[in-house]
């Protein structure tokens, strides 16, 4: 069976190109509240597979630039929908892959992030106030894109985040919540944006991480859960930050998240047999990317887009290779 050896790139290219296409059925309304998301996903997995003018730049920063809520001065993750952090930070990453930035008020955009800073130095999504370290790396990842990092408050975050690490190395959503994969990843990315990786016990983490590794040889996000290819991402990211991708079997894991695309429709889902989705699509490209797979474009682990891109702008940090 061909899906379990090779990555077929035209079916999820053309499956990608299909999303925008059939807006009659039940998933596409399903997930209006996630669409701008869903296009950083979409545009990101492209480039990976480097087929990035598979969709139209004009007509996707059209959609970026009408998810823009003045009022705020953010961007919503649909149109008329409230400006929240995560699709803040989706519209600028897709503006910065389409060298689309001239077309945002910086300064307005800045002050909305800032804006959402706590006194305990961790960030909300928006004006309701739910926190998350998730929140800070969306400020901290959008700010450094826009090349405003300086008018950020670093001591404060990176106090947060020390606050919310614990004894196995890994990192909660807020002070004592229990490590988990996705937030080891917006922790460590975070801290690496900032130049604060001594914050991080290398050691431990590393061992916490390459622990997520079953059998099978799919990732988990925690100890005891399920293998789901989205947290080959988060897992490998963080590895690759702290320079210890080897403690990771690559060969296992890539057959795995082979063995989860869809052979006739494309597109890659959670797990082998599982409904495919743009999503595990993204971050199942992206750790074949920093695993080395044959003919991907190279992945920068920090910001989850491509490296030529991070490059360009100066961004990318001494401690990588
Ligand atoms: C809201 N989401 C989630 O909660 C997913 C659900 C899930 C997928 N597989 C198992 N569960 N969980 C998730 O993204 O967890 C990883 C995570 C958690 C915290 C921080 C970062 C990543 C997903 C969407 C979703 C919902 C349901 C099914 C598939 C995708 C989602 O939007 N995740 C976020 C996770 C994320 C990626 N980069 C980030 C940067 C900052 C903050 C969050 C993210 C995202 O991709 N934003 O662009
Ligand atoms: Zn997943």
């Amino acid at each position: 069976m061909t899906s379990d050896s090779e990555l077929l790139v035209p079916l999820h290219v053309a499956y990608i190109k299909s999303l925008g296409e059939n807006k009659d059925d039940l998933v596409y309304h399903m997930t209006a509240h996630l669409r701008l998301n869903a296009i950083y996903w979409g545009l990101t997995a492209l480039c990976i597979m480097n087929q990035k003018e598979a969709l139209d730049r004009e007509e996707m920063i059209g959609f970026v630039m009408s998810c823009w809520d003045d009022e705020a001065g953010g961007f919503g993750a649909h149109p008329d929908h409230d400006a929240h952090i995560l699709a803040t930070l989706s519209a600028i990453q897709i503006l910065v892959i389409q060298d689309a930035l001239d077309r945002i008020d910086i300064p307005r955009v800045v002050k909305f992030i800032l804006s959402l800073q706590q006194p305990s130095g961790v960030f909300a999504g928006d004006s309701f106030g739910e926190v998350d370290t998730r929140f800070s790396y969306c400020a901290v990842n959008a700010l450094s894109l826009l090349g405003k990092l300086s008018e950020l408050d670093v001591e404060k975050t990176v106090a947060y985040i020390r606050s919310c690490k614990n004894f196995d190395g890994g990192f909660g959503a807020c002070i004592g919540a229990e490590s988990h994969a996705g937030q080891v990843f917006v922790c460590v990315a975070a801290l690496a944006i900032l130049d604060r990786l001594d914050e991080v016990d290398h050691e431990t983490l590393a061992w916490w991480l390459a622990e997520r590794q079953l059998p099978n040889g799919g990732l988990n996000g925690r100890p005891e859960k399920l293998e789901d290819v989205c947290y080959s991402f988060w897992v490998l990211s963080a590895l690759s930050i702290l320079q210890k991708l080897s403690w990771i079997d690559s060969d296992k894991l890539s057959s795995f998240i082979l063995s989860a695309q869809d052979p006739d429709s494309g597109g890659i889902a959670d797990r082998p047999g599982d409904m495919v989705d743009v999503f595990h699509t993204l971050f199942g490209v992206a750790a074949l990317s920093l695993l080395g797979y044959p003919g991907l474009v190279d992945l920068d682990p920090v910001y989850c887009m491509p490296a030529s891109v991070i490059e360009a702008k100066g961004l990318r940090k001494s401690w990588q290779a």
